[in-house]
């Protein structure tokens, strides 16, 4: 499989300290920060140092150990009660990502019934390193039912950035998009650049040049007309949270883009892992959409775009309706046409 990810890897973790490549720097400057305390993870996850979905359920789980460590150094075998307050601001750093709370909830059903009595660092990273592997392996079994999905000599259109810097792994939606090039499913790849932070100009468009894939990018207004044009076969994205009925929250832009893919008859895919699944969340109604600075809107770049004191909206993600989706693909397995109905296969799994 052509992958994206030989060379990128944004969460690692080595001499007892979480690493995250800074997403706010790149593609100009690859900038490692290196973590000890569990808040200043939740603040880089707050200020995007890592972002994408399953990238933050993974960081979180890292960050647990981190509380872990401290809870035992400061409370020793009251650590358990040591955890409450920073899991608390880890767990609304960001509030759309399932991934997130699905995390921390992993690592709180392994520490609950650890002994109070030594360390629990050893088994909390086990636990942590178990999340990262899982994704990594979804990862790699999600590109390949994507792929197969796929009529050959296709053409895409993906939004934001569903690579290896939002993953463990190879990405969702562009673990999917690397697995269809190398099989000859995939020839061209248009990517949006992802307004107001421009991911897919700054992410995806790197990845995908990393791994050697025909990309174009394109601005975000454009998507209408290439589909009109007839080049699109099928719009393919990541998701922050599925609800039990199939709706899927994603970035901003994502629904737009279902609306138009249903007008032109072009096919809409969305790659997640189950730990996108949020089961508990009977519709995408129900979903909370976090609201981002304003500067991230009037500025690009630290330069002003927009005139002093103006009023903005910047909702980082939007809901698309289950039935403007063709496929939902998952490690375990595709669900066409998703429904509260066709959903419940993938139940049982989690
Ligand atoms: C595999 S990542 C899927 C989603 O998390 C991705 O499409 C997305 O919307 C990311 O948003 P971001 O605000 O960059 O965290």
């Amino acid at each position: 499989m052509q992958s994206t990810s030989d060379m990128i890897q944004p969460i690692k973790w080595q001499d007892q300290q979480l690493h995250l490549l800074d997403q706010r720097l790149l593609p100009t400057q690859q900038l490692w920060l290196n973590y000890e305390h569990a808040s200043e993870v939740s603040n880089a996850i707050r200020d995007m140092v890592v972002r994408g979905a399953p990238a933050i359920g993974i960081t979180a789980a890292y960050a647990v150990v981190l509380a872990a460590r401290e809870a035992w150094n400061k409370a020793g075998v009251n650590w358990k009660q040591a955890m409450y307050e920073p899991l608390a601001k880890l767990a609304a750093s960001r509030p759309t990502a399932v991934n997130l709370s699905w995390a921390i909830e992993q690592m709180t059903a392994i520490y609950v019934n650890l002994p109070e009595t030594y360390s629990p660092e050893k088994a909390l990273l086990e636990a942590a390193t178990h999340i990262h592997q899982q994704d990594i392996a979804a990862n790699q079994t999600m590109g390949k039912l994507g792929a197969d999905l796929i009529d050959p000599d296709s053409m895409v259109l993906t939004h934001c950035n569903a690579g290896a810097l939002a993953t463990g792994g190879v990405g969702t939606a562009l673990g999917v998009i690397s697995q269809g090039y190398s099989d000859g499913k995939i020839k061209h790849v248009y990517v949006d650049e992802t307004r107001p932070w421009l991911q897919g100009a700054r992410l995806t468009a790197w990845e995908l040049l990393q791994g050697k894939i025909p990309t174009t990018l394109q601005a975000d207004v454009t998507a209408a007309s290439l589909m009109a044009s007839g080049k699109i076969h099928w719009v393919i994205v990541g998701a922050d949270r599925i609800a039990a009925n199939g709706d899927v929250a994603n970035k901003i832009g994502t629904y737009s883009l279902a609306v138009l893919a249903k007008y032109h008859q072009v096919k809409f895919m969305v790659v997640a892992p189950l730990s996108t699944i949020d089961w508990q969340t009977e519709t995408g109604k129900q979903i909370e959409i976090e609201h981002r600075p304003s500067r991230e809107v009037t500025h690009i770049a630290n330069q002003q775009i927009a005139p002093d004191g103006v009023k903005v909206s910047n909702p980082a993600f939007d809901v698309t309706p289950a039935e403007l989706i063709n496929a939902i693909v998952t490690e375990a397995g595709v669900v066409l046409s998703p429904s509260v109905t066709t959903m419940k296969k993938l139940h049982k799994h989690n």
